[in-house]
């Protein structure tokens, strides 16, 4: 990674923000059932009087509340809004939204549910009596954005009187993080401990913790300056004082931030927005390593340190740079660790061990698999690569198993792990599929921006869409719809499309418009159609034009579908647009289960497939599912599983097989089999000669109808979430979304169309 990358192009506006905490149910958190609720017996089971049995029990061994409620798996974010992020005391309410992120956070990093409460006070001795008797309810609380002293106080006294891991975030997962960066910035300008010079803006939570945990590792005492709003804290000094901050008093003659920076070879900002100017960076020892942590700006940007300083390392809180320092890497991990052992408390070692693997995973080689997460780089343990992003798939299977080993040896657990290694690969099943597969996608397109044709440009939401497309730097989105019509509509809908990244194209005024009827003629001609039906057909239909902008070359792909069928759009853009070479058209839906993800095909274009096409649609799917960073285990689905019951509706499916065999394809595939062999070890376990090294993740269904209504029923009764389905075998890059779609929803294929799942 070079200054090129530096940011990382992830910016959103206020609006957006606004507009995606409002949009639908409104926030960031439902609370939904795990058990049945449908009957009268249900019910009976899960209320009265089916409750009593469990109620008992747990009044008779309390231990049993892990067994029959969700207290073991559900931790509190808490807080009374006094330090949000480095906005300051804006109180309770105000800090609701960070406190619903970090609640989602927890789940979609490590499925520990989690719930936000917000004590509206700002006496400890009244915010510790709310949180004492809330044992009973959580597995753990983590205490979030409560300012110092007072969150030094509440912690200690939480922890002492309650039996449950109480973890002040702001203080322990910052420092955590720090720590891990901190070590392998170390590590790569060659310092050591005792020699290394730092200077800590920020004698709050995060601040006193960071220095803490830095000096439990060996960084001597003397070495490290603190500093807060008054200056640097030395020996003696009165002025805005308290006991944690006199811990770390030193004998020094520096009285400003600025003198303390002289020389320095660390710099930890966890204070506010600008507090480091560039001069301070100037005055640094060589290499310096600068950790800007404040958020939601940091105490310098990296621009502003790099323009005085290119040999500095900088790490900042914000997830648009490289190097993010943020307790998002440590906090939904930590307590996932710290619950599965039943952890009394996270104590030091558990700290300790948690840096250690978040730096250890830094300095591993990033397999295949795992490059994608890294905005479309394969990242090399380096100056821009110190930490592990969030959204590394590998988290979740390094930093748990360490806690809870650390949990186990420091003799907190009460329910200790006997197979990490085992453990470890539950904890990859946690992941969220939806997630890492989009992350992926949109990672490689802002590496690699495209153009691309949003058809329906007089719709609302797909100017809302394409704006998002722009914003979010995936390239340029060109709008199709007559001037009049999108302006208007976008200035009744308070739109801007004013903006770089957006283009308005309007049909019938296009200078290509001739170029693409020659086009369109060239390929009807043949087929019915005379040179003035192309004409009109470019002129009046926005996916004939958007398809050709494509096929010629004015642009890299089309996203298109909410005002039409998809089979009408489909029709269209065939029209103009061939298979690939060598290809067949056809749709892959892919269903994001609850801990899996797994692709249908054919979902969009053969009806009854035979078993050429069927062979076909298995390397098309198996493909996608590749680019999709899957590797695929392709099943053909029937009623009967390797002939039996016997039928000849299987004949296509075991024959595709036999196909495929001939082709010597180099995926797994296997067939015919009922869709729960499919996807259950278990039950394929009775049939050993199955070639299929674990269920089933690309679907081949027998025909289309099949594979719609499986997939439209997984959507409405299993829960998952469907993308698609997503055209794949197209020469061009095109997909189509379902009539009406949200902005959303286009967004997400539209991104996906400029992935180009087909190359
Ligand atoms: N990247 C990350 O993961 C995290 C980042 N942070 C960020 O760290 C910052 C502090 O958070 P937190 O410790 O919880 O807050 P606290 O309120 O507990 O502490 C804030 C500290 O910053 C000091 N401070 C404020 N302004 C300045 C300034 N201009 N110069 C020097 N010191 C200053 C205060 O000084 P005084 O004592 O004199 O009032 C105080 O010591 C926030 O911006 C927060 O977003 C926090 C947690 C995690
Ligand atoms: C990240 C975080 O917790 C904070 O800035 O407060
Ligand atoms: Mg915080």
């Amino acid at each position: 990674m070079g200054q090129d990358n530096i940011k990382n192009g992830v910016t959103v506006t206020d609006e957006e923000a606004l507009k995606f905490h409002q949009q639908g149910r409104p926030g960031k958190l439902e609370i939904v059932p795990t058990k049945p609720m449908a009957t009268q017996r249900d019910l009976s089971l899960a209320y009265s009087p089916g409750v009593a049995a469990p109620v008992r029990a747990i009044a008779e061994d309390p231990s049993r509340a892990f067994d029959y409620t969700a207290r073991g798996n559900v931790v509190a974010v808490i807080t009374n809004g006094s330090a949000i992020l480095g906005l300051g005391n804006l109180g309770a309410l105000a800090s609701k939204p960070v406190m619903e992120g970090k609640s989602v956070l927890f789940k979609r990093f490590a499925d520990v549910d989690s719930i936000d409460l917000e004590i509206d006070t700002q006496d400890p001795d009244t915010f510790i009596n709310a949180v004492r008797y809330l044992g009973p309810s959580f597995g753990g609380i983590n205490l979030e954005d409560i300012k110092a002293p007072e969150c030094f106080i509440i912690e200690q006294k939480l922890k002492e009187v309650m039996d449950i891991p109480v973890f002040h975030d702001d203080q322990h997962g910052t420092a955590i993080i720090a720590a891990a960066g901190l070590f392998n910035a170390m590590h790569l300008t060659g310092r050591d401990l005792k020699d290394t010079k730092v200077v800590c803006n920020g004698a709050g939570a995060a601040g006193i913790a960071c220095i803490e945990l830095v000096k439990a590792m060996g960084i001597p005492h003397e070495n490290v300056i603190l500093c807060d709003t008054k200056g640097p804290i030395y020996q003696g000094r009165e002025e805005g004082m308290n006991q944690w901050k006199s811990a770390h008093a030193v004998p020094t003659e520096v009285r400003s931030l600025a003198e303390a920076m002289d020389g320095a070879d660390v710099f930890f900002g966890v204070s506010v927005k600008g507090a480091l100017t560039p001069e301070m960076v100037k005055s640094m020892a060589p290499s310096p390593i600068i950790f800007a942590m404040a958020n939601p700006d940091p105490e310098i940007t990296p621009e502003e340190a790099h323009a005085v300083r290119e040999d500095a390392i900088v790490a900042t809180g914000r997830s648009d740079y490289p190097n993010q320092v943020n307790n998002v890497l440590g906090f939904p991990y930590i307590f996932r660790g710290a619950l599965d052992v039943r952890a009394t408390e996270i104590n030091d070692h558990m700290k300790v061990e948690a840096a250690r693997a978040i730096a250890a995973l830094a300095r591993e080689d990033v397999p295949d698999e795992v490059a994608n997460a890294y905005q479309g780089n394969r990242p090399k343990f380096g100056p821009d690569y110190i930490i592990p992003v969030p959204f590394d798939p590998r988290l979740i299977s390094a930093i748990p198993p360490a806690v809870a080993k650390a949990a186990m040896e420091s003799g907190v657990a009460q329910r200790p792990i006997l197979d990490l290694a085992d453990y470890a690969q539950q904890l990859s099943a946690r992941r969220d599929p939806l997630a890492s597969t989009l992350q992926r996608v949109y990672s490689k397109v802002r590496r690699n921006p495209k153009r691309v044709v949003f058809a329906e440009g007089e719709e609302e939401q797909v100017m809302r869409a394409a704006i998002s497309f722009a914003n979010e730097e995936l390239g340029t989105a060109i709008l199709i719809g007559r001037d009049d019509d999108v302006r208007r509509t976008a200035q009744k809908a308070g739109i801007d499309l004013n903006r770089p990244g957006i283009e308005l194209v309007n049909a019938r005024n296009s200078t290509r418009s001739e170029d693409y009827a020659d086009h369109l003629f060239r390929r009807l001609q043949r087929k019915g159609y005379l040179y003035r039906d192309c004409v009109r057909l470019v002129n009046n239909d926005r996916n004939i034009f958007g398809a050709s902008m494509v096929a010629m070359g004015d642009a890299d792909a089309m996203i298109s579908g909410v005002t039409r069928n998809y089979s009408i759009v489909l029709e269209d853009v065939q029209k103009v647009i061939d298979p690939r070479p060598g290809h067949r058209v056809i749709g892959v839906t892919i269903s994001l289960c609850k801990d899996r993800t797994v692709l249908v095909a054919d979902t969009a274009v053969h009806d009854m497939p035979n078993s050429e096409e069927l062979a076909d649609i298995a390397e098309e799917a198996s493909g996608a599912a590749r680019k999709l960073g899957i590797e695929p285990r392709v099943a053909f689905l029937a009623y009967s599983t390797f002939g039996h019951p016997e039928g000849e509706r299987s004949d296509n499916l075991r024959d595709a097989v036999k196909l495929l065999d001939r082709r010597r394809v180099d995926f797994e595939y296997e067939g015919e089999m009922a869709a729960d062999v499919a996807l259950n070890s278990d039950l394929m376990a009775a049939y050993p000669f199955c070639r299929l090294s674990g269920p089933a993740n690309v679907l081949v269904m027998p025909a289309f109808h099949a594979a719609s209504i499986s997939t439209k029923m997984l959507q409405e009764l299993g829960g998952s979430t469907i993308m698609g389905p997503l055209l794949v075998g197209l020469d061009k890059p095109v997909q189509i979304v379902s009539l009406g779609a949200r902005d959303s929803e286009i967004l997400n294929m539209a991104a996906l169309a400029a992935y180009n799942l087909g190359a």
